[in-house]
């Protein structure tokens, strides 16, 4: 068994001012905000008045013996690659090490229902009127109000305030199923990949689209780990990050391939996946030319790990995330070990974090729910389609 001790536990240090609409106190029990960084988190000031209530989890990249400077007054976890190996042992390995993938490890050791993660670079994105985005508070609307996958409503969320389902939407799939991700973009620099980034430098994304919708059943995305919330009972053993950055042939694709995972099993499941608003503010874009080499042969391979995603299949028996992990690592080594021998490693590091998963969250722990049996009136179309158990 891992016995968790972060190196660094605070509390609050010193009384602030309340962010002028404090959370209700469940809520803030049960979320955790996970920061991977590399540099300090000096960008915590300007979240201050959303995220003070909250509990942070820092997961602390590249030289554990650098000091990471915390603003006072936050209560956070810093966790730094000794605590990793330390907590890990020799499992520490599915960890990545200098690539933000080492995110997942604060997916690890939260307790909490929800998990919040942004990268150190965001800041407080202001909408149309000028009013600074709550980013947390939107995602957990977002997670906490139902998902519609079985059938595209074109006024988008028929949760939110001033919309409904439209004429047309059949009345038995109106009370959707539980949302597991909250997908959030971002103003100034967009998550482009670096051969965007090279043509397009001066690129900034000014458009504030209004809207949060649900991603279809069967359709996938390219998931950003940069301003990304989710349903940490429902979909967190999916949540991991793959082995990037140092000794690893490919980088910055970490959140591309948890999101595909994530997709596949929440299409399984039975659970959605929204993306849309909030925004936050993304500051800097990282080298390009550097990023190019990191990205390279994900480019190349995503060319062929797109149909493999687009083609899995699993079994009625997998009813948790974690069945449907264990039984997605097996296939991504029989049908990608021969793109290359890199995925016969991924595929046994999937397993790692789930031993890991489950040792850190013994089921009695956790209320994972086990597969959402679809008890929904379902259309007959969408019956037919999950009676096929086709993704
Ligand atoms: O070795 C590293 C590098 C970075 N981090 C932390 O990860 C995030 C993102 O880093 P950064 O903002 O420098 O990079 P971006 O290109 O803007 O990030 C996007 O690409 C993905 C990188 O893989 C990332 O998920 C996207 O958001 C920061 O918090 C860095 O401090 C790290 O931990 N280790
Ligand atoms: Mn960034």
């Amino acid at each position: 068994m891992f016995s968790l001790s972060p190196i660094e536990t605070t509390t609050m240090l010193e009384p602030t001012p309340p962010p002028s609409s404090p959370p209700p106190s469940t809520l803030k029990d049960e979320v955790d905000i996970v920061i991977p960084t590399i540099r300090n988190v000096d960008f915590l000031e300007k979240w201050r008045a959303f995220f003070e209530p909250y509990h942070l989890i820092i997961v602390q990249d590249g030289d554990p013996s650098k000091v990471i400077k915390v603003p006072q007054g936050f209560n956070y976890e810093l966790y730094n690659r000794n605590d990793i190996n330390r907590i890990l042992g020799s499992k520490a390995s599915c960890i990545s090490i200098k690539d933000s993938a080492c995110r997942c490890f604060g997916f690890l050791v939260s307790k909490k229902k929800y998990i919040f993660t942004i990268d150190d670079d965001c800041f407080v994105a202001k909408d149309p009127s000028g009013k600074d985005i709550n980013a947390l508070e939107q995602h957990i609307k977002n997670l906490a109000t139902p998902s519609t996958p079985y059938f595209f409503n074109t006024l988008y969320d028929p949760y939110r305030e001033g919309a409904d389902f439209v004429r047309g939407y059949p009345f038995s799939l109106r009370e959707g199923v539980p949302t597991a991700v909250s997908h959030g973009l971002w103003l100034n620099i967009a998550d482009y990949d670096a051969p965007t980034h090279l043509v397009k430098p001066l690129d900034r994304n000014k458009r504030y689209v209004d809207a949060v919708m649900t991603i279809p059943r069967g359709a996938l995305f390219p998931m950003s780990g940069m301003n990304l919330a989710f349903n940490r009972e429902l979909i967190g053993p999916a949540m991991y990050f793959g082995l990037m950055g140092d000794s690893q042939p490919a980088g910055r694709y970490a959140s591309m391939w948890a999101g595909w995972c994530v997709k596949v099993i929440s299409d399984h499941l039975g659970i959605g996946v929204k993306t849309g608003v909030p925004y936050i503010w993304h500051s800097k874009a990282s080298n390009a030319f550097l990023n190019l080499k990191r990205e390279l042969k994900g480019i190349f391979w995503q060319e062929e790990l797109i149909p493999f995603f687009q083609s899995v299949s699993l079994s009625k028996e997998c009813d948790t995330a974690q069945k449907c992990y264990i039984e997605l690592s097996k296939q991504v080594r029989d049908k990608l070990g021969k793109v290359d021998d890199y995925f016969n490693k991924l595929s046994d590091a999937m397993v790692t974090w789930i031993q890991c998963w489950d040792e850190l969250n013994p089921p009695s722990s956790q209320s994972q729910s086990q597969v959402l049996s679809l008890s929904l009136p379902l259309h007959d179309d969408a019956a037919i389609i999950l009676s096929n158990g086709s993704a």
